[in-house]
């Protein structure tokens, strides 16, 4: 499973912190890093703080954005070390690795980590089903980007370990198949279009609407099969309303 979760750091300003954030996830067993729009390349100053996990920096993926970094993702999980005005679902870190070690046995899954000094935007985060924040003192809650990095890749190694020692469950059912994000964000912006299209969104004055119907719908969580019913549902309401599907 290790190797189907990613860590992606966006727009990481040292590259220092890179080659720690390396170093810990070789630690953890964990190996694949993706970088979103860095404000350096990874040099010399990352290669240093990597140490022995220079594999990782060799093998690292760059992307301009975080919806590339994340699109084939089934899960995605955002950090954060402070609450933000919209609340989102929130995962403990022991929840989150259970969760990332569960759905990265047959799929992509991805960790997102902020930029040092402000973290994650909200349009960052609200494209993360879910959100962990990692306990800390409430005083002063905001580790060092590598630090966190570890903290939760140990999380889920630890998740990992124990499932080594337990006997395998007998599955009887078939696991859900999730959507990948990309198809999620295409879900979303054939709702906000639809939206839009029946009067219900105002084009010039869109307010909260969209972000709390994304809170809705990473709350229920819905499958594959579940994403397509509701896509039909939008063409048919476009459809009614007179609009073309694609318009
Ligand atoms: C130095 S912190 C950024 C702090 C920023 N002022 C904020 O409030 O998000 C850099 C990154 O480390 C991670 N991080 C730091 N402390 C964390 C915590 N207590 N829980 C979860 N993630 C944390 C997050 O990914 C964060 O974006």
């Amino acid at each position: 499973m290790l190797d189907n979760l990613r860590v992606v750091l966006v727009n990481t300003s040292h590259p220092g912190n890179i080659g720690s954030a390396a170093r810990a996830m070789k630690t953890m067993g964990i190996s694949q890093l993706v970088l979103v729009d860095p404000q350096e390349p990874v040099d010399g100053r990352a290669t240093a703080m990597a140490a022995g996990a220079v594999d990782i920096l060799a093998n690292v993926k760059t992307v301009p954005t975080l919806a590339e970094a994340i699109a084939d993702c089934q899960l995605v999980i955002g950090t954060s070390a402070r609450s933000r005005t919209l609340q989102w679902p929130m995962l403990a870190p022991k929840e989150a690795a259970a969760k990332l070690f569960a759905e990265g046995q047959g799929a992509q899954v991805a960790l997102v980590f902020g930029r040092e000094r402000t973290g994650l935007t909200n349009e960052e985060l609200q494209q993360c089903q879910f959100h962990v924040c990692i306990p800390a003192n409430p005083e002063y809650s905001s580790l060092n980007l590598a630090m966190a990095v570890q903290t939760l890749c140990y999380e889920v190694r630890q998740a990992w370990l124990a499932d080594l020692t337990t006997e395998p469950l007998v599955v009887e059912a078939e696991p859900l198949a999730y959507p990948s994000q990309a198809e999620l964000e295409g879900f979303y912006h054939h709702l906000e279009r639809t939206l839009t299209q029946v009067g219900f969104l105002r084009e010039d004055h869109p307010g909260q609407v969209m972000n709390k119907l994304r809170r809705l719908y990473n709350r229920a969580r819905p499958d594959s099969v579940e994403l397509n019913i509701l896509r039909g549902i939008l063409t048919a309401a476009q459809r009614a309303s007179g609009h073309e599907k694609n318009s």
